[in-house]
This record gives structure tokens, C-alpha cells and sequence, in this order.
């Protein structure tokens, strides 16, 4: 069994407590990650305290924010192997949780997490963003869209902002450099609906890094021809 000395240790340093019951249940996670990573390719830190940071606590950075309440229902958009959606579930089981990704050999490696560390009211869906977010049942259905490492802030609210309810909100995990992305993302945030509500600093524990956490309102319903079709976000950013 991997260990999560790591993890153990940085929760206080993000204020965060999580039950034992929890704390096995990242074990196991770990487990899984480790032994699928030798088959296809999830990610590219392999060691257990570098997991326990770079991937578990830098995901749970996002309850600093205070925008994750009990029962929210969330979708992690390119989840990739489940970061931050699957933390975000076992730190807070209350939440509902739509983990979606374009790969569908990572979606595969979400359900065998989701039915190992028997999860609740989770499931993993594989497509793209572009395409679900014009589905009614995805479409203005959650009250929280969360997102880490999949494209610029310009691309990413035209894959986010169409799920996320009138009010709800869109939360960014990003490094410094948001700071030119937002200047960048301002035609696409009055297009699609959002506004910036809050910049949350967070420094990782163990380590030199700081973590942007970006948090948008929606605070008008998405225009109908957005997201455009497939590949259009990212060829032609708006
Ligand atoms: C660099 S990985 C990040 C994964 C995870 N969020 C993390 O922080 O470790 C980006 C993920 O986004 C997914 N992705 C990229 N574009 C997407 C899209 N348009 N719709 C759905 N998933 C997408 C990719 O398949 C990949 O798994």
C-alpha cells in the first residue's frame, strides 16, 4: 500500500481536516493511479510524496475558496485522472459529481476509482466539453464548474461557463500567469456571461509554488450558439 505521510501532514497547512475513513480512501486512490499509470498514461508524477502535493493537496486548495457547499453539484471539466474532482468528493461526500474528460481511457481509470473507493453520486463521462455543454441535461445544470491544467482562460470559459447555472460559479486552478490570461479572456467573459468574483493566492505546502484560484460568477445565461462546435474554442478563441 502507497503511503500519504505527505498528504497527512499538509492538510493543516491548508486549515483542512479529512476523516480517516477519507484518508484511506486517497490511499487507495494512489494505489490505482500507480498501478494504471504503468499501463496509459495519466500523469507525469509518479512518486507518492510528489502525488500527495502536486495532484491531492493542490486539488483540495479549491475549499479555500468557500464557494464549495454541501449538496453543490459540480463537474470537473478535463478531469484527466480526476484532479480536483475526485478529492473534492472524498473531502466533501455531500457534493454531486460529473468528472468529464475526451479521453476515454482515463474515463475508464475514473470508473474502476469510482467503484473501488466506493463513491456515491459520481460518475465519469467521456467527451468533449464543446459537446456536452450544448446537452440539456449538462447544459446551465450545475452550480459549480471546476477546472485544472486543460487551456488558456479564453478556451476554458467557452468549455466551462455553458454548464454552470445563473449564479453559480466557475472556479479556474491556475498559476500565475492568470493574471494576462484574464486580460486576454475579457471579450469572452462578457460574451459568455461571467465576471470575476475573486483571486484566491494559495502557496502549495512543501514546496515554492503559488496557485491562483480563480473564481467567476455567471451572472447572465449563456448565448445559444455557445460553445461552438468541437475544436472551434481552441482554433479560434474568442
Ligand atoms: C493536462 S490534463 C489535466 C488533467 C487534470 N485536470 C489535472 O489537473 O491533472 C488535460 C485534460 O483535459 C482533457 N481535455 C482537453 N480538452 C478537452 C475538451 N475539449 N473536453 C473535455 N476534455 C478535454 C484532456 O483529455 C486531458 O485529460
Amino acid at each position: 500500500m502507497s503511503n500519504v505521510d505527505t498528504l497527512v501532514e499538509g492538510l493543516p497547512k491548508l486549515n483542512l481536516n479529512i476523516e480517516p475513513e477519507g484518508i484511506d480512501k486517497f490511499r487507495l486512490y494512489k494505489d490505482l493511479l500507480k498501478e494504471w499509470n504503468e499501463k496509459i498514461n495519466i500523469t507525469a508524477i509518479k512518486e507518492d510524496s510528489e502525488i500527495d502535493i502536486k495532484h491531492f493537496l493542490d486539488s483540495l486548495t479549491i475549499f479555500r475558496t468557500d464557494i464549495i457547499k454541501d449538496n453543490a453539484k459540480i463537474i470537473d471539466i478535463g478531469t484527466g485522472g480526476g484532479f480536483p474532482g475526485i478529492p473534492i468528493k472524498i473531502k466533501n461526500t455531500s457534493t454531486e459529481v460529473v468528472l468529464l474528460d475526451s479521453l476515454n481511457k482515463r474515463v475508464k481509470f475514473l470508473n474502476e476509482v469510482i467503484k473501488q473507493l466506493n463513491l456515491k453520486n459520481i460518475k465519469a463521462i467521456h467527451g468533449r466539453a464543446e459537446d456536452f455543454g450544448i446537452d440539456k441535461e449538462y447544459r446551465e445544470q450545475f452550480d459549480i464548474a471546476v477546472s485544472r491544467a486543460v487551456a488558456p482562460l479564453n478556451i476554458l470559459l467557452e468549455y466551462s461557463l455553458p454548464f454552470v447555472k445563473k449564479d453559480g460559479f466557475f472556479i479556474s486552478m491556475k498559476g500565475p500567469q492568470i493574471y494576462e490570461e484574464i486580460e486576454e479572456a475579457d471579450k469572452a467573459l462578457k460574451i459568455l456571461g461571467g465576471q470575476v468574483q475573486e483571486k484566491y493566492e494559495v502557496e502549495l505546502p512543501f514546496s515554492d509554488i503559488t496557485h491562483v484560484l480563480l473564481v467567476i460568477k455567471k451572472i447572465k445565461q449563456t448565448p445559444t450558439k455557445y460553445p461552438r462546435k468541437a475544436g472551434k474554442p481552441k482554433q479560434k478563441p474568442l
